[in-house]
């Protein structure tokens, strides 16, 4: 050990005629660390050396640098840079990383209380990122805190995060008995960012970095830690027993959205099978409720423009026109000139004077060049208005309206479905007549038939892809959401409710919003389904 007081007498050595010892930087629980110099490439670098009291403690020592190595394997833009490490001939082990300038986040917190949660999102992105780099070499680092958590400037980001101190980092696969380290973490790691399981003794796993993030996240946007007793033990009790208040509610002020509250208390879930499996899993729910966010920003897209005129396939109409009265001239002219050589000027006038009518006829339809909509104004057919409708559904209703139960389809009575009654044996139907279908006296059985059970699952099942992408962050595995959903007669969702017990959930309300966006076929009628989604 060095003398407490007086200046450090490593200051000014150069350790392993590689690094000038230039200041002292901090100590923490197992060493200095100090601002050095690299003497040939005069590049500046943090060395951190073991405490004397550590350095005499063989296993300590392999410890340090067992876990030095490891962490050196870990390269990532996030996780501090680890350059080199050793022992030197006179004893001194020590560790050698990129010198960082900035501060810590706890500094951070400290002088700017709660963030905004935006900024504290993508401060704990990166974090999140470099442990997903730490778990795929195999890497728990167990004492992640915000002092753990250097913010520094790269271009024009002020938040840049790296993540340093594997100080008591433990490879996954190591399965020895938990050593107590002599830093002043300890055992556990530190009280307010300690996981429940690490409290019960049992083996960590990366879900314990996850929950420590949880807890750094809930600081970064509240101000204040989710669990945080009078004494070390009571600190350790709320970690065991206390359910966290959600952030939003904690600081209704922030309008931290309703998603990333999910997520920071999913991540804080007491039972570690209830958190987020992975950290990669986390950061992806963390950018969904981001996006979420922003999109419910975004102002509404501008109107579609009309849909172009139908461009008719041949010849345009007035062209058609003019080839129609040029064929009806020469038509005469022939006419006129074969006539002469049978009958009297009287009765050739007469005939020819008859001729268009008689030619327009077989000419007109003739022509290829017709504008498709102009046929049903020309058949005098009641019913053209009718196709109108059929012609301009929304997409996914187009191939359904093609269905036989069209005008000439069965009876009311015929077509309505009963619950269950169709292949879906998840979705329930009713169908009501709406009144203005029911005021139609003159055609009753006109227009298309109710919406079968059948299709009414074949939409459900169509955005079933999307519920499971845009929800599943709010649910655990094989959870099941029933919806009931009415469709209005035009074909669109009117309102879905999620009922049971996830009525009013935020999972329930995630997947009645995707649901609204279905689109089914127009129909007579509105109509009642029930839909049971499992996540
Ligand atoms: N690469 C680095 N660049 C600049 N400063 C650093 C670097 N690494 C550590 N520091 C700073 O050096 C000081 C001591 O770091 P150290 O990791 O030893 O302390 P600690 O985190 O308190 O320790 P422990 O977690 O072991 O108790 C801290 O203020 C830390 O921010």
């Amino acid at each position: 050990m060095w003398p407490a007081d007086g200046p450090d007498p490593l200051l000014g050595h150069t350790l392993a005629d590689r690094y000038r010892l230039e200041r002292v930087i901090g100590h923490g629980g197992m060493g200095t660390v100090y601002r050095a110099e690299h003497v040939v490439i005069r590049k500046p670098v943090a060395v951190k050396v073991l405490d004397a009291a550590h350095s005499e403690r063989r296993t300590e020592v392999e410890r340090f640098l067992n876990e030095a190595r490891a962490a050196s394997k870990i390269r990532h833009e996030n996780v501090v840079d680890i350059t080199d490490f050793g022992s030197t001939g006179d004893g001194l082990v020590f560790l050698v990383m990129e010198y960082l300038e900035g501060e810590d986040l706890s500094s951070t917190s400290e002088r700017e209380g709660a963030l905004p949660w935006r900024r504290a999102a993508a401060i704990v992105l990166q974090i999140a990122a470099a442990l997903e780099a730490a778990h795929a070499q195999g890497i728990i680092h167990r004492d992640m805190k915000p002092e753990n958590c250097f913010r520094i400037r790269r271009g024009n980001d002020p938040d840049f995060i790296k993540v340093l101190d594997f100080g008591i980092a433990k490879i996954i696969e190591d399965s020895d008995v938990e050593r107590p380290s002599s830093a002043g973490s300890g055992l556990l790691g530190t009280p307010e960012y300690v996981a429940p399981e690490l409290i019960r003794g049992l083996k960590p796993d990366a879900r314990v970095d996850i929950y420590a993030v949880g807890v750094m996240f809930y600081d970064l946007l509240v101000g204040k830690l989710p669990f945080a007793g009078e004494s070390f033990m009571s600190t350790l009790t709320a970690h065991l027993m206390q359910q966290p208040q959600p952030p939003s509610q904690a600081r209704p002020a922030a309008q931290i959205p309703e998603a990333v509250d999910y997520v920071v208390l999913r991540a804080l879930a007491k039972d570690r099978d209830q958190r987020y499996a992975t950290i990669g899993e986390f950061s992806a729910a963390l950018r969904a409720a981001i996006a979420e966010a922003d999109a419910a920003l975004a102002p509404p897209p501008p109107p579609l423009p009309p849909p172009p005129e139908p461009e008719p396939s041949g010849i345009r109409p007035r062209v058609a026109i003019a080839v129609g009265a040029a064929i009806l001239l020469v038509f005469s002219a022939v006419l006129w000139t074969m006539a002469k050589r049978f009958y009297t000027k009287e009765q050739v006038t007469q005939a020819v004077a008859t001729a268009p009518v008689i030619a327009a006829a077989p000419v007109l339809p003739a022509l290829p060049a017709a504008p498709v909509n102009e046929a049903p104004k020309a058949a005098p057919v009641a019913e053209a208005p009718k196709v109108a409708p059929v012609a301009e559904p929304p997409v996914e209703a187009a191939p359904q309206a093609r269905e036989p139960a069209g005008p000439a389809g069965e009876p009311a009575a015929e077509t309505t479905a009963e619950p269950g009654s169709e292949t879906g044996a998840e979705a329930e139907t009713e169908t009501e007549a709406e009144p203005a279908v029911r005021a139609a006296p003159k055609s009753p059985k006109s227009g298309p038939g109710p919406l079968t059970a059948g299709e009414f699952a074949a939409a459900m099942n169509k955005v079933g892809a999307r519920v499971k992408l845009e929800c599943s962050r709010f649910s655990l595995r094989k959870m099941e959401v029933t919806v009931q959903v009415v469709v209005g007669a035009d074909g669109a969702v009117k309102s879905a409710e999620p009922t049971g017990s996830q009525a009013g959930s935020t999972l329930g309300n995630c997947v009645a919003r995707v649901v609204k966006t279905a689109l089914l076929r127009p129909t007579r009628a509105k109509s009642t389904h029930r839909h049971t989604f499992t996540m």
